[in-house]
C-alpha cells in the first residue's frame, strides 16, 4: 500500500467502548488456535447473502465488536498468545510425524523382510531347483528331496479363545527351507545371528519367531510347541484337525513330541523327512501318495506351567459385554482430594484411562493437582461395574480411593433416564473417552487457590427446593401486599453459570452472574456484594456443584460472609432428587439445563426462557452454528434453526449451502470447509441456486461480517454473495479487466471486481500488473471516509494473503483486535493482487465531478477508458452518471457496460406514480434515515416512507428513461434488488 493510513481517534475509541459493554458478543476457543467471532446484527445478517435485502435487524439483536477476555490483558497480545499456540501446534506436529516416520520405516523394514521371503521361496519352489534337487539326491538314501518343508501350524482351543484369534489364525501353513546340513545326517547348533538366518526355524527361538510372523497374537501369550507327523487320508493327503487341549499323556498317546530344545525340532523336521521319503517310496510302489514335500505339523498350546493370571478385580467380576448395552447414561462427578490433592496428575490420568477402558466408558475428564472433574456416557449394563471401580474403598480391592472413592463431593450424578443407543450414536454426547491434565480442573484465575474443603454449606437439593420455595412466597407476599413483617431477610441466590447457560434456563428469584468466563466472576461478585451485611444468606448453584466449592470458598474466605450454603450436585442433582423423591412437586428451576455435551440442554420444565438469536420469539433451543469455521453458540428456535439450517447467518448458511454443493473441489484453495450432516432439503430457489453456485470465497464472508461491525448502519449495502459472484464473472469475462466503481463502502464488490480483474488479466494473457493506463485495473470512487478506511484494511488483506480462508482469518483479526483499521486520511491507496491486476481507492467529494473531469479529460486522475463501469452510489442523479459514461469515449469503452444496482427499489418501482418530488435530492443509502427505513422488515411499511416512495419514483424515472436513450442497450435483471445492464453502443 502505498499510503499511511491514519489512526481512527473517534472511530477505534467508540467500538472500544462497545467492545467493554457488549453483553451480546461472545469470543470463544475452539480446540487450540483462538477463533474471533463477532454476533451480527440481524439486519446485516439477513443481507449477508444478497438473497433478501428487505429484512430489517432484529431488535433483539445488536452487532457489537467482541474481544476475547484472554486478550484483555495487557501482557496477552493476540500475536503473542498466536506465537505461543503455534510453537505448541509445532510441536505437536513435529512429534506427530517423528513417529509417523517410524512407523513408516518399521512397515518398510517388515515389507522388504517379506518381499525376501517371497522371493527366496519362489526360487526354492521353482522347477529348475526342484529339478536339480531331485538330480542331486542328496539325502545320502539315493532319494530325491525336495528343498522345503511344509510346516502346518494349530493352535488350541484355549489360546484361541485367550487370544480372540480369528478362524484365519486357528491354523496356517508356512513353507521352511531345508538346511544343508541334514543331507550330512548332522545336528547343528544353532547360537550364532548368522546361523539363525540361515537355518531359519531350525532352533525353538528361530521357529517361534516365524511363527509369530504369521500368528501376531501368539506374542502375548506363554505357550509350548510340540510336534507330530502328518496324518493322511487314503489317497496320502494330509489330513487338518482341530487341535484340543490334550495332557502330556495324551499328546504322547496321539504321537507329538515336545519341542523344548533345539535339539528336538531338528529331530523333528528329520522325523518328517524320513517320513516323507518313507512315503515316497510306497508311492513309487503303489502310486497313491499325494505328499509332495517333508511336512511336519506343529502345536501350539498353552504353557501348563505358565503362572496364573491376577483374578480380575471385584468390580470386573460379572462385567457384562459393554458393546450389548441397549443404553447410554450420562454421568457426571468432581473431586477435591484434600491435604496434597493429586500427586501426580499425569500418573492419575494414565491410571483411569487403564481402569476404565473395559467399561467403553466416553465423555470428557480433567485431571489436575487439584482433583477430578468428568462429564461422561457409560453403557448401562456396566454401569454398576463403573459405579463400583470409582467408589469401591481401597481394602476392598478400589484403586481410585485416593483421587475418587470418598472424594467424590455428592456421589456421581447419574441422570435419572438413560439415552437409547441408536438416539446416542445419532447425536452423541461424546465420541471418544478424553482424559486431560490440566493446571485445574475449572480455571479460577487465582493467584494462588483457596481451600476447596471449607466452602460452605452442601445444601440438599430438597431442602434447597424448600427454602426457595419459602423465599419465593416470601417475596410474592412483600410484592402483592407489601408484608414485609419478616425479620429474615430474602436469600440472595446466585446462579453461577456463564451468561449464555442462564439464557434457557435459572431457578426462579436467581441472579444470574451474567459472565462470559468463569474466572471474571470474582470482580462480578465483589462489586454485587460490597453494601451487603456479611451475616445475609447467599446460595449458590451452577450445573453439577463443582463452580459453587470455588464460588462459596471464595465467599467465605475472601468475602468473609458467613452464612453460604451451595447446591449439592447442582441442578442436575436437583433434578434428579427431585425426580425420585418429590416427583409432585412442581420444580423451582425453569426452563433448560445447559449442559456441556452433545445434548446442549436438558429440559427440565416446558417453559422457554430464551430468546431467539436470529428471529426474538421464545424458545427453549440453544445450538451452535453449523457452519464449522463459526461454531458460535446461540439460542435459536427451531423455525430458524431449520431455515436458517442450523447456522447463524446468512453468511454461514451460504457457506455450508456451498460446501455441500461442493464435495468435490476441496483441492480449491477457496474452497470453503466442508460441512458433515444430511443433504439440504432446499425450501426455496436462493438458497438452491446458492448450493449450486460455485462457492464464495471465505473472505467476501469476513468482509460481511466486519462491514456489520464496523458499519452497521450501513451493512445491508454491500453487494452480497450471489451478486458479487456475478460481478465478478461479469469483470472477468472482459478483455483487459479495466472496472471503475462508484461508491466502494467498505470493499465488497471491489474485492469481486479486482478478483474478476485478474481472471481477465491471465485468460487475455498481460504480462504485466495492470495501471490507470492499461491492464487490469480497478478505480473505485468514494467519499466517506470511515468506510474507506474499512476497504483498505479489506484489500490490503485480499493482496497480502489472497481470498481463501487464510484471508479470511486476517480479515476476521480486524474486527477482533479492532485494528488496522482506520478512517482513511490519505487521497487515494493502492494495491496489487494475484501479481497481475492493481486496486486504487480514491477518495471523492463528489464522484459525479470527479467522472465529469475524468470524463473531460483535464483531471489528474484521468485513466484509459474503462471495460464495466459500476454505478452503486448517489441513486438520484443516476441519468447523470449514465451520461457521463456514454459520451465521449474517455471513461467506458465502446461497447462497454455500465451497471446500475437497486434498481428495482426494494420492490417499490412497481408501486411508482406519475407524481414525483424532487425536492428532496439529498440522497445516500448510507444516512440515517435510510438505516433507520431498513430496520423494518416489510415492504409494506417501506411503503408508507415518504422518501423511501420518493425514491422509487426516481428509480422508476431513470428505468424508464434509460430503456428509451438510444445510444444504449438495457437488460435489466432481477437479481436482489435490481441490477441493470446498460451496454454502450
Ligand atoms: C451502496 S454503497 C456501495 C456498496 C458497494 N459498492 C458494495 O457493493 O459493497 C454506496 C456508497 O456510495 C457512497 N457515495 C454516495 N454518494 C456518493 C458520492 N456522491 N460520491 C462518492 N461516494 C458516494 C456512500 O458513501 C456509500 O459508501
Amino acid at each position: 500500500m502505498n499510503t499511511s493510513m491514519g489512526r481512527s481517534s473517534h472511530f477505534v475509541k467508540r467500538n472500544a467502548i462497545r467492545v467493554l459493554n457488549s453483553k451480546d458478543g461472545c469470543g470463544f476457543r475452539r480446540g487450540c488456535s483462538y477463533r474471533w467471532k463477532s454476533i451480527t446484527d440481524g439486519r446485516s445478517a439477513a443481507f449477508l447473502s444478497g438473497v433478501d435485502r428487505f429484512h430489517g435487524p432484529h431488535p433483539y439483536v445488536r452487532s457489537s465488536l467482541v474481544k476475547h477476555p484472554l486478550f484483555a490483558s495487557n501482557n496477552a497480545t493476540p500475536s503473542s498468545t498466536a506465537s505461543y499456540h503455534a510453537t505448541a501446534n509445532q510441536q505437536i506436529v513435529a512429534r506427530r510425524n517423528e513417529i509417523n516416520r517410524q512407523k513408516r520405516e518399521a512397515r518398510q523394514k517388515a515389507l522388504e523382510k517379506d518381499r525376501e521371503r517371497n522371493l527366496k521361496l519362489r526360487h526354492l519352489f521353482s522347477e529348475e531347483v526342484q529339478q536339480r534337487h531331485a538330480n542331486d539326491g542328496d539325502t545320502g538314501i539315493g532319494n530325491d528331496v525336495p528343498p522345503m518343508f511344509a510346516v502346518k501350524v494349530v493352535t488350541c482351543r484355549t489360546l484361541r479363545a485367550e487370544l480372540k484369534m480369528n478362524g484365519r489364525e486357528k491354523r496356517g501353513r508356512m513353507f521352511v527351507e531345508r538346511p544343508t546340513f541334514f543331507g550330512e545326517n548332522t545336528m547343528k547348533s544353532i547360537d550364532d545371528e548368522e546361523d539363525a538366518n540361515n537355518y531359519a526355524c531350525m532352533s525353538v527361538k528361530a521357529l517361534k519367531q516365524t511363527i509369530h510372523e504369521f500368528f501376531r497374537r501368539l506374542k502375548k501369550s506363554t505357550y509350548v510347541l510340540s510336534a507330530s507327523l502328518p496324518v493322511l487320508d487314503q489317497e496320502g493327503n494330509v489330513l487338518m484337525y482341530d487341535d484340543d487341549d490334550s495332557e502330556d499323556e495324551d499328546r504322547q498317546m496321539l504321537g507329538m513330541w515336545p519341542l523344548d530344545t533345539d535339539e528336538d525340532v531338528q529331530n523333528a523336521f528329520f522325523e518328517a523327512e524320513q517320513f516323507f521319503l518313507h512315503h515316497q517310496k510306497q508311492q513309487q510302489h503303489d502310486e497313491m501318495s499325494a505328499m509332495k514335500r517333508p511336512t511336519l505339523i506343529i502345536h501350539v498350546t498353552k504353557d501348563p506351567n505358565a503362572p496364573l493370571p491376577p483374578p480380575p478385580p471385584p468390580y470386573l467380576e460379572n462385567l457384562p459385554d459393554p458393546n450389548a448395552s441397549p443404553t447410554m447414561t450420562m454421568l457426571s462427578f468432581y473431586a477435591f482430594p484434600p491435604n496434597d490433592g493429586i500427586v501426580d496428575p499425569n500418573s492419575t490420568a494414565d491410571q483411569l484411562k487403564r481402569l476404565w477402558r473395559p467399561f467403553r466408558a466416553l465423555g470428557r475428564v480433567y485431571v489436575a493437582n487439584e482433583g477430578v472433574n468428568a462429564q461422561m456416557a457409560v453403557p448401562t449394563n456396566v454401569l454398576p461395574n463403573f459405579l463400583k471401580c470409582c467408589t469401591v474403598p481401597s481394602d476392598q480391592g478400589g484403586e481410585l480411593s485416593h483421587v475418587l472413592g470418598s472424594y467424590m463431593e455428592n456421589g456421581i450424578n447419574i441422570d435419572p433416564i438413560p439415552v437409547p443407543m441408536d438416539e446416542f450414536r445419532q447425536n452423541p454426547a461424546f465420541r471418544n473417552l478424553h482424559i486431560r491434565v490440566r493446571s485445574q480442573i475449572v480455571a479460577d484465575g487465582f493467584d494462588k487457590p483457596l481451600d476447596w474443603q471449607s466452602a460452605g454449606y452442601d445444601m440438599p437439593p430438597l431442602e434447597w427446593h424448600a427454602k426457595l420455595k419459602e423465599a419465593r412466597d416470601k417475596a410474592r407476599a412483600v410484592q402483592s401486599k407489601g408484608d414485609t413483617s419478616s425479620a429474615d431477610p430474602l436469600p440472595i441466590v446466585f446462579d453461577c453459570r456463564n451468561g449464555y447457560e442462564t439464557q434457557v434456563g435459572k431457578f426462579e428469584l436467581a441472579e444470574p452472574l451474567q459472565t462470559e468466563n468463569f474466572r471474571d466472576s470474582w470482580d462480578v461478585l465483589r462489586e454485587r456484594l460490597k453494601d451487603t451485611p456479611k451475616d445475609t444468606p447467599i446460595m449458590t448453584y451452577c450445573t453439577g456443584g463443582i463452580r459453587c466449592v470455588k464460588v462459596n470458598a471464595y465467599l467465605t474466605q475472601e468475602l468473609e460472609f458467613t452464612n453460604v450454603s451451595r447446591l449439592a450436585g447442582g441442578i442436575i442433582g436437583y433434578d434428579r432428587t427431585l425426580n425420585e423423591q418429590a416427583p409432585t412437586e412442581e420444580a423451582m428451576f425453569k426452563g433448560v439445563n445447559y449442559v456441556f455435551d452433545g445434548r446442549m440442554g436438558r429440559r427440565i420444565t416446558d417453559d422457554q426462557l430464551g430468546t431467539c438469536f436470529t428471529c426474538g420469539s421464545k424458545t427453549h433451543l440453544i445450538t451452535n452454528c453449523k457452519n464449522e469455521n463459526c461454531h458460535k453458540r446461540m439460542v435459536q428456535c427451531e423455525n430458524c434453526r431449520d431455515s436458517f439450517f442450523g447456522t447463524c447467518s446468512e453468511g454461514c448458511k451460504t457457506r455450508v449451502v456451498n460446501s455441500r454443493a461442493a464435495p468435490d473441489s476441496e483441492s480449491n484453495a477457496n474452497q470453503v470447509q466442508k460441512s458433515k450432516g444430511p443433504d439440504i432439503q432446499y425450501t426455496n430457489l436462493g438458497d438452491y441456486s446458492s448450493g449450486h453456485s460455485s462457492p464464495t470465497p471465505p473472505l467476501l464472508y469476513e468482509i460481511e461480517l466486519n462491514t456489520a461491525a464496523f458499519m452497521p448502519t450501513g451493512a445491508h449495502m454491500v453487494s452480497g454473495a450471489m451478486q458479487g459472484r456475478f460481478l465478478t464473472m461479469l469483470a472477468s469475462m472482459t478483455r483487459e479487466g479495466r472496472i471503475l466503481e462508484i461508491g466502494t463502502f467498505t470493499g465488497y464488490a471491489t474485492a469481486c471486481f479486482l478478483e474478476g480483474a485478474a481472471i481477465a488479466g491471465k485468460l487475455s494473457g498481460f504480462q504485466r500488473i495492470g495501471t490507470r493506463d492499461e491492464g487490469p485495473y480497478v478505480l473505485s470512487l468514494e467519499r466517506d471516509r470511515r468506510a474507506l478506511g474499512v476497504a483498505a484494511a479489506h484489500l490490503k488483506v485480499m493482496s497480502e494473503h489472497g481470498m481463501n480462508d487464510q484471508a479470511a482469518g486476517h480479515a476476521a483479526e480486524l474486527r477482533a483486535t479492532d485494528s488496522g483499521v482506520g478512517d482513511f486520511d490519505a487521497e487515494s491507496v493502492t494495491v496489487e493482487y494475484n501479481n497481475m491486476a492493481s486496486c486504487e481507492l480514491l477518495r471523492v467529494s463528489d464522484a459525479l465531478a470527479t467522472l465529469e473531469e475524468m470524463a473531460s479529460g483535464s483531471s489528474s486522475t484521468s485513466a484509459a477508458p474503462f471495460d464495466i463501469a459500476f454505478v452503486d452510489a448517489d441513486k438520484t442523479r443516476l441519468t447523470e452518471y449514465v451520461d457521463a459514461l456514454v459520451s465521449g469515449n474517455n471513461l467506458l469503452k465502446k461497447g462497454g457496460l455500465i451497471v446500475v444496482d437497486n434498481v428495482l427499489w426494494k420492490g417499490l418501482v412497481l408501486d411508482a406514480s406519475g407524481v414525483v418530488d424532487d425536492s428532496d435530492s439529498s440522497d445516500d443509502e448510507y444516512s440515517p434515515e435510510a438505516g433507520q427505513s431498513s430496520l423494518k422488515n416489510e415492504r409494506d411499511i417501506l411503503r408508507k416512507n415518504r422518501r423511501a416512495r420518493k425514491l422509487a419514483n426516481k428509480m422508476h424515472r431513470f428505468n424508464s428513461a434509460v430503456v428509451q436513450d438510444d445510444r444504449v442497450e438495457v437488460l435489466m435483471m432481477p437479481i436482489r434488488d435490481g441490477l441493470s445492464l446498460i451496454r454502450k453502443l
